[in-house]
């Protein structure tokens, strides 16, 4: 059995699950944090999180998935590597209805990916929120091609190799490329159970 393998069920008996949820400020991170909890914990306002706030919600009654939910303003950003440690799943979170900061989601995606080579997506999954969705028109065709675009942007940034992060398994190499797109919306809850699902599927993978 490899390292890796008795790591992952070494989590499974644990049944604890750390995630590290960021993204740009005002992307909805805190707001799909505290969707994800029950409904009596839930938060009536939500500000913008300056620093970090840990939540924590149960799946099936078995397992205690810890939110990292870290601010994402410019001043905050460069301590998102300081969370990094012991992360199970990276929740990285945009606002589909805002175009105009594609870009610099992308760059700061790529920043994380390029520091943490060896770590994002080997063992520590990933997981592309798409938020706001509920700020589109489902009829627009321009819409879709946006969300198609964004999807195939960032799944090929995953997929380059970079020589210092080489990685000589070609399992750990295809765990690499596997990125979860979520679609969601904190507002009215779609895409919240698909979130949870991903969650929980990186534990058993
Ligand atoms: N329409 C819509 N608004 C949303 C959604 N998610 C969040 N918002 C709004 O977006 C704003 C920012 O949400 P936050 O959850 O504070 O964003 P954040 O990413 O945590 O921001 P920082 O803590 O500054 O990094 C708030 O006004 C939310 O109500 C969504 O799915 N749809
Ligand atoms: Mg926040």
């Amino acid at each position: 059995m490899g390292l890796l393998t008795i790591i992952k069920k070494q989590k499974q008996k644990d049944k604890e699950v750390r995630c590290l949820v960021i993204g740009l400020d005002n992307s909805g991170k805190s707001t799909i944090v505290n969707r994800l909890l029950p409904e009596d914990e839930r938060e009536d306002k939500i500000t913008p999180t300056i620093g970090f706030q840990i939540k924590t919600f149960t799946i099936d009654n078995t397992f205690n998935i810890n939110l990292w939910d870290v601010g994402g303003q410019n001043s905050l950003r460069p301590f998102w590597e300081n969370y990094f440690n012991k992360t199970d799943v990276l929740i990285w979170c945009i606002d589909i209805s805002l175009p105009v900061r594609f870009n610099e989601s992308f760059s700061e995606l790529q920043n994380l990916i390029v520091k943490n080579g060896d770590r994002i997506g080997y063992d520590c999954h990933v997981v592309v929120i798409l938020n706001k969705i509920d700020l589109l028109d489902d009829d627009d065709m321009t819409n879709s091609d946006i969300i198609l675009n964004i999807e195939e942007k960032i799944q090929n940034s995953f997929n380059i190799e970079n020589g210092d992060n080489m990685l000589n398994s070609i399992d750990i190499i295809n765990k690499r490329r596997e990125v979860d797109f979520i679609r969601c919306s904190a507002i009215s809850g779609e895409g919240i159970d698909a979130i949870k699902e991903a969650i929980l599927s990186q534990i058993s993978r």
